[in-house]
């Protein structure tokens, strides 16, 4: 089983939700970043359970340790260990899933690839992990600060409630509501409809739109380790995510060539583009726009409601979910997607240096 991310700046995850903790291990930061502790734990803040009545009930501090890699403050080079505590596991809300596997979450695929399975919590598949890296992508964050790299995600869509696009909102307004989405009137409404689908014991899925801003031009290898193919990657290794577009995406399709390609002009000795449809991307490196990319989850798999399913002895039984769940998770998801950028960046912004 891998858990082994990135090239130079390297996490490792561990931890299951119900056991005693999670978190990570970075290998490849460099030596002497100001580690802002306060920082990390308010990127923690904004991804914890319990935070608002549209997710899940279960109530985490998500307060952090360090245990190795910083002195005085600083990054020493050295691996950076950090640990999150487990406080609230309900276990017993698990018991009827021990044998039987919940439509649609990942039971049936680990039982039948490693033979045993955590299902207190979904264990290791439970988007309990994603604090570890939230924690480890707010480092990669203050690495990128020093490059005035700066990494927005919110809330564009949830069912078919969507924002305007993200040129014409004020991205600073996204923390202001429990949903973040930025702009206040469309927040309002996913509000009022994720409560009226917790209300229905269902989900509803939804749409993360991220934007990047002051990118050096040059992140990204040309050929396989594409800059948006590293984004995807990662995006996509987000539980629930569905979907991943860049730039023009999947509407792109309808645009000729005419229309679409992005018109070069010299803004006072900087080459820029007049529009932006390649997302701030090109041939895999970074041209120096706005990287902006979407990344769709679904309407995630425990619904309080009986759904047919198996036991894994074969016979056929119903299920329906139990404990605290999240009905909606694209307000958590927004840090996990800033984080998950944040990662992608920092190991290119170390690629590039070493290559150069
Ligand atoms: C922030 C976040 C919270 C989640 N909360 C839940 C949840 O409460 N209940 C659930 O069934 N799935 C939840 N999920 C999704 C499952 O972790 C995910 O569906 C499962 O690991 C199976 O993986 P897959 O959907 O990518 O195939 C959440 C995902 C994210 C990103
Ligand atoms: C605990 C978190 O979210 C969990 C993610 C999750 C899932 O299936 O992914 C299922 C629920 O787990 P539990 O029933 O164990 O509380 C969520 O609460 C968290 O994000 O920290």
């Amino acid at each position: 089983m891998s858990n082994v991310y990135g090239t130079l700046f390297k996490i490792s995850t561990f931890g299951e939700s119900h056991g005693p903790a999670i978190g990570v291990v970075i290998d490849g930061c460099p030596p002497g970043l100001a580690i802002d502790e306060a920082f990390i734990q308010s990127e923690l803040d904004r991804r914890k359970p319990g935070q608002s009545k549209i997710t899940t009930q279960r109530k985490e501090d998500d307060v952090f340790k360090i245990l190795s890699g910083v002195f005085e403050g600083k990054s020493t080079g050295t691996p950076i260990a950090l640990v999150i505590e487990n406080q609230d596991q309900r276990s017993k809300d698990y018991s009827h899933i021990a044998e039987t596997f919940r439509p649609s979450h990942a039971d049936y695929t680990y039982e039948a690839k490693y033979g045993v399975r955590d299902y207190r919590g979904g264990g290791r598949s439970s988007a309990r992990e994603t604090a570890a890296r939230v924690a480890a992508g707010a480092i990669a964050k203050l690495l990128l600060r020093k490059h005035n790299v700066e990494i927005n995600a919110f809330v564009s869509q949830v069912g078919d409630l969507a924002a305007p696009h993200y040129t014409t909102l004020d991205l600073s307004k996204t923390e202001d509501n429990i949903v973040r989405c930025p702009d206040p009137s469309t927040a309002e409404s996913m509000i009022a409809l994720i409560d009226q689908v917790r209300l229905d014991r269902d989900t509803i899925g939804g749409v993360v739109t991220c934007v990047i801003k002051n990118t050096p031009v040059g992140l990204g290898e040309p050929v396989f380790d594409k800059l948006h193919a590293e984004l995807g990657k990662a995006m996509l290794g987000i539980n629930a995510v569905k979907g991943f577009e860049y730039g023009s995406g999947f509407e792109g399709v309808k645009l000729r060539g005419s229309q679409h390609n992005d018109e070069f002009y010299n803004d006072g000795g900087r080459i820029r583009t007049k529009t932006n449809f390649s997302g701030g991307i090109q041939g895999g490196i970074s041209n120096g726009e706005d990287i902006y990319f979407n990344v769709a989850f679904k309407p995630v798999a425990t619904i309080m409601q009986d759904q047919s399913t198996v036991d894994k002895h074969g016979n056929e039984t119903t299920v329906s979910g139990k404990g605290r769940h999240d009905p909606c998770v694209v307000p958590r998801a927004v840090p996990i997607v800033e984080a998950m950028a944040a990662l992608v960046l920092a190991d290119f912004l170390l690629r590039d240096k070493t290559t150069k």
